[in-house]
């Protein structure tokens, strides 16, 4: 394996830049974590008066935005913030990050003049102030562009034509649908745009100053780049909206450096001038090299303000329901992924409505509830849900004749409402029933080798025990839930050492054969496999009633 050391003294910064915060992360050359910060957008910046990091415009059905202001000001805080905790920016070699997917950034023509100059007697945020022709940035959880998702689909050949060059069929909140969106209603401010970005390469844009490309993995989350070969698809670019290339730049890989760090953080932070910034990329791609997943078998079940689940294949294989990116850390393999909206919001709603807002309770339910939960099947849809792709609504079952072991004379009886702790437990065993489900149907390893979990709820035991229990696997955690920034790091430090090499080295050479923050570690053991049957018949039945939802 190719020499791996990384300097001794020198520092590797990770950053995500999600729906509800910007975490940083910083790793050493012994890829161990020495520092981490976290700015929340509701509470650290409430001026921007969010909820959960959004705006929910309750006109437009399915709108839900973020002021872009608001993630440079996250920015400008949580590098105060590692500055007071004495963070030496010196000893900091490489930079990079995550961002949420899908959601973009309008730069108005004239603002590259605005990134070159940064005056580091000022705050980051008090000098972008007219840097956007749109103010509020779309993100992954807007659903208002079914209609030019159904245009680009049509102009391509069909979802499964579009699918197979993009990876993906058209989402309603994939980047390509929302430009059409903007150039059809709002041309005057698209002709204004002279960039647009996606979270990822905005945030990279701010470190190099000046605008950073769009890297092969968060773009294949656009609708727009042929992801075999890695291009701008000429057919889905036209599609979208005229004189689209030009406004998005080139592309590059993930492990390519963006730029050298721009003299505003070597002369407001002390970072040394020779600092270089990574590419930076998805959030759920750095998740996957935070959690080192690189065995074909694994599945990774990330936890956060939405759930996916992903693992790595050789030979993308797109199909009308879930994604493929190209992996950010291996130049010749693919990353596979289902997303969900209705994730941590979900299950906060839950434990809000039924569980006294009490992570403890909502414990205590599972625990009271027995697997299977008595034939008692939910589905949560507090926002419109992506896949399946479904509007807001709450449906409730019970299946009568229930006996675990068949779904012979099932019939299944709506209700309303089930008692507390039932809501709980339909409301936890639905969203990994519905994973199950259709990584079956996506051609995901089933049973997987192993899961290894990560976000906020893989802290939660009574949740990986129902994991471990439907997935018929181990469940595997690792030291820290922040797969995303941790991942920042750890590509920035990749990243650094491909620079130095001049060429592409195996990630796996920075980690192979260390104990590291990376490592993951059994947290629960495969439940017994009859159990795992019992759930694929539920899991059945559970999919043939969403079939109907979605009919
Ligand atoms: O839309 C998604 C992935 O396709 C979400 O996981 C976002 O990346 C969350 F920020």
């Amino acid at each position: 394996m190719a020499d791996s050391s990384l300097p001794p003294d020198s520092l590797f910064l990770g950053f995500d830049s999600s729906t509800q915060s910007l975490k940083a992360t910083v790793l050493d050359s012994n890829l161990n974590v020495v520092k981490s910060e976290l700015v929340n957008f509701d509470s650290d910046l409430p001026h921007y008066k969010t909820k959960d990091g959004v705006y929910r415009d309750a006109t437009d059905n399915g709108k839900i935005v973020s002021p872009t202001l608001m993630w440079i000001e996250a920015l400008d805080l949580v590098l105060q913030r590692l500055s007071e905790s004495e963070l030496d920016f010196e000893k900091v070699a490489a930079v990079s990050g995550s961002g949420q997917q899908h959601g973009s950034v309008y730069w108005k023509k004239g603002s590259d003049a605005v990134l070159s100059s940064l005056d580091p007697t000022k705050r980051l945020v008090d000098q972008f102030g007219d840097a956007f022709s749109v103010k509020e940035s779309p993100i992954w959880m807007d659903s208002s562009t079914t209609v030019q998702c159904r245009e680009i689909e049509k102009a391509v050949g069909g979802a499964l034509m579009l699918a197979q060059i993009t990876g993906s069929r058209g989402y309603e909140r994939f980047t390509g649908p929302q430009i059409r969106k903007l150039y059809q209603t709002q041309p005057h401010v698209y002709d204004n745009t002279e960039r647009i970005s996606l979270v990822s390469s905005f945030m990279a844009s701010l470190f190099i100053g000046s605008y950073a490309c769009i890297d092969h993995t968060d773009g294949a989350g656009m609708n727009l780049m042929d992801i075999k070969q890695k291009i701008w698809s000429k057919v889905a670019l036209e599609a979208t909206a005229p004189g689209l290339e030009e406004k998005l730049g080139k592309l590059a890989p993930a492990h390519a450096v963006a730029g050298q760090i721009a003299a505003y953080y070597a002369d407001r932070y002390n970072f040394r001038k020779s600092c270089v910034v990574v590419q930076w990329s998805g959030d759920n791609p750095n998740s996957l090299a935070g959690l080192t997943l690189s065995i074909p078998g694994d599945l990774a079940i990330s936890l956060g303000t939405s759930d996916t689940v992903f693992g790595i294949a050789s030979e993308p294989q797109p199909r009308l329901e879930g994604h493929v990116f190209p992996n950010p850390v291996d130049t010749k393999g693919y990353m596979v992924m289902l997303c969900y909206k209705n994730g941590s919001l979900a299950r906060e709603d839950v434990r809000n409505c039924h569980a006294e807002k009490s992570w403890d309770a909502f414990e205590k339910c599972l625990e009271q509830t027995s697997p299977l939960n008595g034939g008692k099947v939910g589905f949560y849809y507090k926002d419109h849900e992506i896949l399946p792709p479904l509007p807001i609504g709450f449906h409730r079952y019970i299946l009568q004749n229930f006996t675990e072991d068949s779904l012979e004379g099932l019939t299944e009886q709506e209700v309303e409402a089930f008692d507390t702790a039932s809501e709980v437990r339909a409301l936890v065993e639905g969203q990994f029933l519905s994973m199950r489900g259709h990584a079956e149907r996506f051609g995901m390893p089933s049973p997987p080798k192993r899961i290894i979990a990560t976000g906020g709820a893989s802290a939660n035991k009574s949740i990986l025990k129902a994991i471990a229990s439907i997935f018929g696997c181990d469940v595997y955690t690792v030291q820290r839930p922040d797969s995303a920034s941790l991942g920042g790091a750890l590509r920035a430090a990749h990243g650094w050492l491909c620079n130095k090499k001049g060429s592409f080295v195996p990630i796996a050479c920075l980690y192979e054969g260390k104990s590291t923050a990376l490592s993951s570690k059994l947290a629960v053991s495969a439940g017994d496999q009859e159990l795992a049957h019992k759930y694929s018949l539920l899991m059945k039945k559970r999919m043939e009633l969403e079939n109907l939802l979605v009919q």
